[in-house]
């Protein structure tokens, strides 16, 4: 049976007949389209026209094998599956992915060579649309299509989330990024900081991605470990990705949701973050360059909360045990003894109107004012299967080896010694800037929208003196997984989505907001006390002396802090294209 040139409208790239492994006499026709693998079977005839679609969206990569018996002349090639499926034991949403591998038999032809030729052509094929690299009917598939293999700096937080960064990394990642062809350094951090040290001295041509298996926060130090070098402008153009492994997780939930997926914690949201690294797409992601009040800047690519958000983030911590249900009961304790906060919130509107909800409600404004890192071999999940891997497709396509610039001498920094404000607040125990001893050493662009801390806001701001329940900026969808708090936002839209809740809010209609957000509804409530302005820039200056601020979930000094986008400084990997996601 042909299922050529065209299967269910779309084109057909390729289309054969083979066998499978284990045999048991089955033969099979295969269609490969941009998007899906058909599989139909032939033999034993099947009664109903029953074929298996594969979406690539659910493929890792393709491995061509041979067998170990000398007399078989076949070669054969596995595509690596990881669909989504109901657990049998209910574990978060009960749902998670589950390994699917189908090993096909090429026998064609008389020879092993041409047989090999045949299954490389359609690993080839198959792992170019699960990077999407553009493959038409018309193009010769040859292994130089392909990108050098992937080296990923893996770099795993221990304690993040409830402990199990490394056994769920053993566990769910790298058996998926493996069957990927992704070579990998995999690195512990030992201490805060040490993934902001280690990024700060690794030759960047060395590697393609740097990935936080973590929470938010060792994102954040990669990140600012970036910003930090001498060579800031190149190095914050390396990939980033992130493998859930917190207990917020806030930028998977975005990653996730950008990529049409359902909304999922735990192992399914790492699953689906590995499954997205696996297709390396990347996007360009704002940065939000913070300044705080002892002059201390630093990038941040979540939010800047103040209020009910940072007190329940970090009063959570001591629930850390329990995972993301700490902000369940952190919630639950901070409602009983709601607090209100007074402050000078100031912004600086973004210029274009942001087509979404009508937003704006009971707005009070006032306008006014080297470490060289040894790879590790690539690291391979072989077959048991009496079959052996066939590497001759993807030989000689190694990068050579490349030199490591030595590390030149310090650009000028734009982060300028900010003096205190003429006002001081409670000093913080045990609690330093977020980035102070390293202030300086870095750069990063200038913050032309903003002035001095201690000058007043330009007159083209606005400002809103007000008692506060919170008061958030935030750039990215989602707050925590299953927090979607900015629908309306994207990696690189060049906004910071400044939200805030005014005094007043019972906490009936408070509690009414947070549960609506699970589903990003809480907009539609049209609740008087919530407002949203899309703003460039943003000014917070806390008149109530005691409080949290947190910047992507981190506690920083209290006391004034603002802040500007800077667009897609950064890069992130953020996998599939929307619009090829499947979702089973
Ligand atoms: N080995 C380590 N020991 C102690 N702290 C560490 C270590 N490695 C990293 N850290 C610090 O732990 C902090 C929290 O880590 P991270 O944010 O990744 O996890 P989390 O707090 O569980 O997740 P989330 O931010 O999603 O809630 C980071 O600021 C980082 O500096």
């Amino acid at each position: 049976m042909n299922l050529g040139p065209y299967c269910n409208g779309a084109e057909t790239l390729l289309h054969g007949e083979f066998g499978a492994y284990p045999s048991k006499g089955a033969r099979y026709a295969l269609s490969l389209t941009r998007t899906e693998l058909h599989i139909q079977r032939l033999v034993p005839k099947p009664e109903t026209d029953q074929r298996t679609v594969v979406p690539l969206a659910e493929v890792v990569g393709c491995h061509t094998l041979r067998s170990r018996a000398p007399a078989d002349q076949s070669a054969y090639f596995s595509v690596y599956a990881y669909p989504l499926k109901k657990r049998k034991v209910a574990v978060g949403s009960g749902r998670a992915r589950q390994r699917a591998a189908r090993t096909f038999q090429v026998d064609g032809a008389q020879d092993y060579e041409k047989n090999q030729a045949v299954a490389e052509k359609w690993a080839v094929a198959i792992k170019c649309l699960v990077l999407d690299i553009p493959v038409s009917s018309e193009t010769e598939i040859i292994p130089s299509l392909l990108p050098h293999t992937r080296r990923l700096l893996l770099l795993l937080n221990p304690f993040g989330g409830r402990g199990l960064a490394l056994q769920w990394c053993q566990t769910y990642v790298l058996p998926m990024i493996t069957e990927a062809d992704i070579s990998f350094n995999l690195i512990q951090t030992e201490r805060p900081n040490h993934a902001r040290e280690l990024v700060k001295g690794i030759c960047l041509a060395e590697w393609d991605g740097i990935i936080a298996i973590s929470g938010d926060g060792l994102l954040y130090e990669v990140l600012n470990g970036l910003m930090e070098r001498p060579d800031w402008e190149e190095a914050i153009k390396m990939p980033v990705g992130i493998l859930p492994c917190g207990s917020g997780n806030a930028l998977a939930g975005a990653i996730n949701c950008n990529a049409g997926l359902e909304q999922a914690l735990g192992v399914e949201l790492l699953q689906n973050c590995a499954l997205l690294l696996c297709h390396a797409t990347v996007s360009p992601l704002d940065l939000v360059a913070v300044t705080t009040a002892s002059g201390t800047r630093s990038f941040s690519c979540l939010s800047v909360a103040w209020g009910f958000i940072s007190d329940v983030d970090i009063e959570s911590e001591k629930y850390r045990h329990m995972g993301a249900a700490r902000f369940t009961l952190g919630t639950l304790v901070r409602l009983a003894s709601l607090h209100t906060y007074r402050g000078r919130l100031s912004y600086l509107p973004a210029a274009e109107a942001v087509a979404h909800r009508p937003i704006s409600r009971s707005i009070t404004m006032a306008p006014n004012g080297r470490l060289p890192l040894q790879h590790l071999p690539l690291h391979r999940a072989l077959s048991d299967m009496g079959l052996c891997e066939e590497r001759h497709a993807f030989r000689g396509t190694e990068p050579a080896p490349v030199a490591c610039p030595s590390p030149g001498s310090p650009s000028p920094s734009s982060a300028s010694a900010l003096p205190s404000p003429s006002f001081s607040f409670e000093p913080l125990a045990g609690l330093s800037p977020a980035s102070g001893a390293d202030k300086g050493q870095g750069g990063g662009p200038p913050d032309e929208l903003l002035v001095p801390l201690e000058q007043p806001v330009p007159g083209s701001w606005v400002t809103v003196e007000d008692d506060f329940v919170l008061v958030l900026a935030i750039y990215q969808t989602h707050l925590g997984a299953d927090l979607f708090t900015a629908p309306f936002a994207h990696f690189d839209d060049g906004l910071v989505h400044l939200c805030f809740v005014k005094a007043g809010i019972s906490r009936a209609a408070l509690i009414r907001l947070f549960l609506a957000m699970e589903k990003g509804s809480h907009f539609e409530q049209e609740c008087p006390y919530l407002t949203h302005v899309p703003v460039r820039a943003f000014r917070l200056e806390p008149l109530t002396r005691k409080g949290i601020l947190t910047v992507d979930g981190e506690r920083v000094e209290y006391g004034p802090i603002q802040g500007q986008v800077h667009r897609g400084l950064a890069n992130l990997i953020t996998g599939i294209n929307c619009l090829r996601i499947a979702t089973s």
